[in-house]
């Protein structure tokens, strides 16, 4: 288990790149199993999630090469179904959450899949149900061994259909997408997903020769086709890591711009951050934060207390609410955090209250946090992440806070942040792996 070692209090300064987005790769090299062309993805970023997928297809037959650091080119011309059912596959597959996504493009391509329970966070129950529903409609039977957790898809033959998503599932509308693209007939999602890395699938399948209408809306209009040709792809910049930067440089003062950030493909995600008082300036491709604000969190309208909480797309992202809180616990004002998709996401603000922030954690969805106005800064101390978001929360907390914070398993970080010590030291952090 490896452990940051950070040194808090200091302000940073200058620019900094967002990596490409982790959520966007998972759903695109998943893709690649579509054709047995050559497919070529760019902006790859260098993390944990990532690697271990790629080493997963390159275990399944899929040749790849990398062409640069965040360039590789895959062939999916041989792929290995055999592979699906070796120990070692049930070991990487329970690495990451996002290789549950292999499953669409093997029904479609090879009229079955298998997949043992996936890997991720465990930040609460996270249900596959929309997935399976999704298959079974295109005519695939699913089977669930429940005593090994072992899921089975398979299809003589699949046809289009009409399914409306009991919830708008993002890799189960990713999944059911990729299975659909090479499904005879016409196939309809209602209610499914819609956020730009779902957008940007598509369209890396379109320019693959797939039919996909209504991109960007939760109504998909697919046409199956025969095959897939290869394409190149580049993926966006990561949405997470830009509003984990926008939250770093308010809780601890910095002057910070974010290079490279794609405003447009942001959503409402500039605007909860204002709401929160948070001054930035917003170019097409620029955020600049600057240095040493005070914010105040506005209220709504009639006085009462905001709240800031998640929804699918174009709602704001789960994936944030981590960030929200530990930026409110140093605001001039109250804020409640409602985490609305994940029941176990919320238990890190032990740690900060430990640090001395002021939180009440309400129900394992509802904190309440008052901030502290930066007249009092967080306690240094000794944490263990305990999911990729609140890990990178707790550094933020630990780069604001007085003295030296130790923090463990920052495995899970590193899932999702390309090297983030050697990025935030470059803008006068003071993080040491340890
Ligand atoms: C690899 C990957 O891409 N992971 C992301 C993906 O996970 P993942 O695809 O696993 O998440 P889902 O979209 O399936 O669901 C997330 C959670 O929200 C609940 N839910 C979902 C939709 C809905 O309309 N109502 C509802 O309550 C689900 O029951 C589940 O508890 O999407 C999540 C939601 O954006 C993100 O947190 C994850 O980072
Ligand atoms: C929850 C997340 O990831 P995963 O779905 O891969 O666990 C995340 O990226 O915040």
């Amino acid at each position: 288990m490896n452990s940051f070692e950070v040194q808090g209090g200091l302000q940073l300064k200058g620019d900094i790149t967002p990596q490409g987005a982790k959520n966007e790769a998972l759903q695109v090299i998943c893709a690649v199993l579509l054709s047995p062309d050559e497919v070529i993805i760019d902006n790859l970023p260098d993390i944990l999630d990532v690697n271990n997928l790629i080493d997963l297809l390159q275990d399944l037959g899929v040749t790849v090469n990398r062409l640069s650091a965040k360039k590789c080119s895959f062939k999916a011309e041989n792929i290995k179904l055999d592979y699906l059912k070796t120990k070692e596959f049930r070991k990487r597959a329970a690495s990451l959450r996002g290789s549950i996504m292999i499953m669409g493009p093997l029904l479609a391509r090879f009229g079955k899949a298998y997949f043992p329970k996936p890997g991720g966070d465990k930040i609460g129950r996270r249900r596959m149900d929309t997935h399976f529903f999704g298959f079974e409609k295109l005519g695939a039977t699913f089977n669930f061994d429940s005593d090994d957790i072992f899921y089975t898809v398979h299809a003589e033959k699949l046809e289009g259909s009409y399914m409306l998503l009991d919830e708008a599932s993002v890799t189960g509308t990713a999944n059911i997408i990729m299975a659909a693209v090479l499904t005879p007939g016409k196939t309809v999602i209602y209610n499914a997903a819609c956020e730009p890395y779902i957008q940007q699938l598509c369209r890396m399948l379109n320019s693959m020769g797939a039919k996909i209408n209504g991109v960007g809306s939760n109504l998909l209009t697919i046409e199956g086709v025969k095959a897939l040709k290869g394409c190149k792809h580049r993926i966006l910049p990561d949405m997470i890591e830009i509003g984990s930067f926008i939250g770093l440089a308010a809780m601890t003062g910095s002057e910070i711009t974010i290079k490279d950030a794609a405003t447009d493909h942001l959503g409402i995600i500039p605007l909860a951050f204002r709401r929160m008082g948070i001054n930035m300036h917003i170019s097409k491709n620029e955020i600049y934060i600057p240095p040493k604000q005070k914010y105040t969190i506005e209220t709504f309208i009639d006085g009462s207390i905001m709240t800031i909480s998640d929804a699918p797309w174009p709602g704001l992202t789960p994936d944030l609410l981590s960030v929200f809180l530990v930026v409110a616990t140093q605001a001039n004002g109250s804020v409640l955090i409602h985490q609305k998709m994940f029941e176990s996401r919320l238990f890190f603000v032990d740690k900060l209250i430990d640090m001395g922030a002021r939180i009440i954690l309400c129900d394992p969805h509802r904190a309440t946090v008052i901030g502290l106005n930066h007249e009092t800064p967080l306690r240094a101390s000794v944490m263990t992440s305990p999911d990729i978001r609140a890990g990178v929360a707790l550094l933020i907390a630990a780069l604001s806070a007085k003295g030296k914070s130790i923090i463990h398993n920052i495995e899970q970080i590193d899932r999702g942040y390309e090297q983030i010590d050697q990025r935030l030291n470059q803008l006068g952090a003071k993080i040491k792996r340890i």
